[in-house]
């Protein structure tokens, strides 16, 4: 049986696509980056200015663009490194460099099946599904534009990979290293993710995801996986085994009547500092790189309401171009085309939720509003 590790065989596969959500790089596109992703989502307009703000607040530049380019850089220097000769490509959803025109090059250059990597390590309509339609989107503009066809493959959820679990927990103990001596054993954490619907949380997964109809569904299950992982860690790193920890939540947005995951990191902090905490490391377990959620309602925000509360506060940094994730990366571009060419293969995961299957079945993390075509499904 070959161990990820040992291939080096990218057949089928000839090119990586780093798909990811896209983000403003200056004041102009901050409007019309904000209308891309909110088009037909019915997000209130106090909500959309508000966030418009947050990205004001900042030149109008969000950091993830720059945050894949190192990415880019981290993979094409792992694949070099490694006699991997897979070029990698990049689009977004939302902003350019365009997922369409990604693919459309990618045509162009002669390449006509592809791995694809989205930067989002966990299942639910958001991070999953979307992107699948967005991939049958923009192949349906190439097939309108009479291109030769390409086929696609999204590679399998990375959320239980050790290259990105073990950053997170160097990250946490790094974080831990900030607080003052004397407060660290005391620290509690708190991993955030984005909130998303209720709703939207309960069906995520595939359907028959033990998880799948439970509160919070495979979305919130496969993040207290990667938060129980990472406490376990620190727990035998710093030797605190009682250390608190919980998943909290970031990010909300939607009507006020629709509920959504709770608590949020800024109410966390309040109850917290209530309970006489003595420190709270925030580990943004849910973003795979420094997102404006993470520079904006973490650094910001939830930095502003810790001072008002005079709760100690730190944050861990997030995975980002960490060469033990671009590695990741590499083996699940092997492994997946191992399984394309029939050949077995130990899958590298960590916890006891199991990886992810390869292709999601058809009812896997379902559009909350109705269904579409979505690329490279069962
Ligand atoms: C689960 C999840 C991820 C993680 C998985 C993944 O990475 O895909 C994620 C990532 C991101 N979300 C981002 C930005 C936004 N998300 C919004 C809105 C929404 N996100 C949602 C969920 C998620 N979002 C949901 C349920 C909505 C409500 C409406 C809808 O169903 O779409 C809105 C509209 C305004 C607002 O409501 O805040 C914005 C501007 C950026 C870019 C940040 C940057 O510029 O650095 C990134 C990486
Ligand atoms: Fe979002």
């Amino acid at each position: 049986m070959a161990d990820a590790q040992t291939l080096t065989d990218p057949a089928p596969y000839d090119a990586l696509l780093l798909l990811s959500f896209g983000g403003p790089e200056g004041p102009e596109e901050v409007v019309p980056f904000l209308e891309n992703v909110t088009r037909g989502r019915g997000i209130p307009k106090e909500r959309l200015t508000e966030v418009g703000k947050h990205y004001f607040l900042f030149g109008g530049i969000s950091p993830i663009n720059e945050q894949n380019r190192e990415l880019l850089a981290a993979l094409r220097e792992d694949f070099a490194g490694h006699g991997l000769d897979l070029p990698v490509y990049w689009g977004n959803r939302n902003w350019a460099p365009y997922l369409v025109d990604a693919l459309r090059e990618l045509a162009e250059d002669g390449h006509r099946r592809v791995a694809v990597l989205a930067t989002s390590a966990y299942a639910g309509y958001s991070g999953c599904r979307q992107y699948r339609e967005n991939l049958a989107d923009a192949l349906a503009v190439l097939a309108e534009e009479g291109r030769p066809e390409l086929t696609v493959d999204k590679l399998r959820h990375f959320y239980d990979h050790p290259g990105f679990v073990r950053p997170m927990i160097d990250a946490t103990l790094a974080a831990l290293a900030e607080l003052p001596a004397e407060l660290r054993d005391r620290a509690e954490l708190a991993f955030t993710t984005h909130s998303i619907p209720t709703s939207m949380a309960e069906a995520s997964g595939a359907p028959d995801d033990p998880a799948r109809g439970t509160p919070g569904g495979a979305y919130v299950a496969q993040h207290l996986q990667v938060a129980g992982l990472i406490a376990d860690a620190v727990a035998e790193a710093t030797g605190v085994a009682d250390r608190p920890w919980q998943l909290v939540y970031q990010s909300r947005s939607g009507a006020p009547h629709v509920p959504w995951l709770e608590p949020d990191i800024c109410d966390h902090l309040t109850d917290r500092q209530k309970a006489d905490a003595a420190a709270v490391v925030m580990v943004p377990i849910g973003f795979v790189s420094d997102h404006m959620e993470v520079k904006y309602d973490l650094d910001t925000e939830a930095v502003a309401k810790a001072a008002e509360l005079g709760l100690p506060v730190t944050r861990a940094a997030t995975v980002g171009a960490d060469p033990r994730f671009a590695a990741a990366v590499r083996e699940l571009v092997l492994e997946r085309a191992a399984v394309e060419r029939g050949e077995p293969v130990t899958r590298c995961g960590l916890g006891a939720l199991g990886t992810t299957r390869d292709r999601c079945p058809a009812d896997c993390c379902p559009n909350p509003r109705a269904p579409r075509p979505a690329a490279a499904g069962a």
